[in-house]
């Protein structure tokens, strides 16, 4: 382990409530690795350095062996310098009422300074993952404001969704969650989200055979795009550790690859595949290794996925039309 370089990780509203979760996890090498090092770079707004001075303190009094050291810092030229992950959380969450769409023109502005801090001084394979919402066009609010770095750097998280689809197809059929393989979330972290089990197997028996077709059109996919509405409601604040370990899982599985033969869901930059318009940072079906994602190719597409997978697509353009007002997107 000592002859291991640590690895820079950056994580923004580190003093949030997902920080609270997903630090903790990164230092103890949940994500990385048992045997890779990190150092933590975070960035809070001013008002905010005080509390992140006590998430620090706990930090260290966990004294991580993987621990390498911790950077905090108001500047994101200073938290993002030579970065080679980083996650961009702090935003504002939504309350219960709103959509993640109408936190669009107050967290829109956090992405485009970030964006261009990312340009400038992280490392120039930095992998980016956004979770402030609305995700997917934050994303592409920061990528578009990194004209040198590769556009498929910066990725948004729909592993939430993935988890939370997995978990309840499980409860389901009385399976385990390891029982199940290749589902996939379509889209925006929305509610117009497709989670899609055409593809998906229960231990190696097709989804769609092991449950009734009225339930999962009517039930399991609006429980599934609104669970996060659902966990406000009864938490009176949105998810933080569910969110802080789909963060881990996004990250881990760009890193270290999936695992053999499986999918997962990630929000990466439509190359066009499936029909959706290009440069839409869009939840496809992915597997990765060697630190590289690639969209599965080649899956049928019915009438009724069409039809979810299009809807998605307009939402996300229209999200980008908005920021293309507000002068955050060319
Ligand atoms: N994509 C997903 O699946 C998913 C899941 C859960 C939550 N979220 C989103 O993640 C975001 C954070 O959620 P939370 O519960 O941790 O919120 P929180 O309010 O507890 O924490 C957000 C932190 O971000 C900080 N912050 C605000 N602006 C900042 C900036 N410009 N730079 C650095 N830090 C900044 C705040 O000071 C605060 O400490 C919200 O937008 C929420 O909706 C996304
Ligand atoms: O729903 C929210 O606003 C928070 C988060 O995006 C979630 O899905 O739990």
């Amino acid at each position: 382990m000592a002859n291991i370089e640590p690895i820079r990780v950056a994580v923004t509203g580190a003093a949030g409530q997902i920080g609270y979760s997903l630090l903790f996890r990164i230092a103890s090498g949940d994500m990385l690795g048992k045997d890779q090092p990190v150092i933590l770079q975070l960035l809070e707004v001013t008002p905010a350095l005080k509390a992140l001075e006590g998430v620090v303190m706990e930090l260290r009094d966990c004294a991580f062996p993987l621990l390498t050291d911790i950077v905090t810092s108001d500047d994101p030229n200073v938290a993002f310098k030579d970065a080679d992950y980083a996650l961009l959380v702090g935003a504002m969450p939504r309350k219960a009422g709103m959509e993640r769409g109408d936190l669009l023109s107050a967290n829109g502005g956090i992405f485009k300074p970030q964006g261009e801090a990312l340009n400038k001084v992280a490392s120039r394979g930095v992998k980016v993952l956004v979770v402030g919402n609305p995700a997917n066009t934050n994303a592409l609010i920061a990528q578009q404001n990194a004209p040198d770095l590769d556009p498929g750097q910066f990725t948004a998280m729909v592993r939430l969704d993935h988890n939370r689809a997995v978990s309840q197809l499980a409860e389901k059929t009385g399976k385990p969650v390891t029982s199940i393989q290749n589902l996939t979330i379509w889209g925006n972290h929305s509610s117009t989200q497709y989670p899609d089990l055409s593809q998906t197997t229960v231990d190696g028996k097709p989804a769609l055979d092991l449950v009734d077709r009225n339930w999962y059109e009517t039930e399991y996919i609006p429980t599934v795009a609104k669970r996060g509405a659902a966990i406000i409601a009864a938490r009176g604040a949105s998810s933080a550790a569910s969110a802080a370990s789909a963060a881990i899982d996004h990250m881990h599985d760009w890193a270290l690859g999936t695992a053999d033969g499986q999918w997962v869901s990630m929000g990466i930059p439509s190359d066009g595949s499936y029909g959706i318009p290009e440069g839409l940072i869009y939840g496809f079906p992915v597997k990765c290794a060697n630190g590289k994602y690639e969209i599965v190719q080649g899956l049928d597409v019915s009438d009724f996925s069409r039809g979810k997978m299009d809807a998605t697509a307009q939402e996300l353009q229209e999200e980008r039309d908005e920021v293309r007002k507000l002068g955050l997107v060319k």
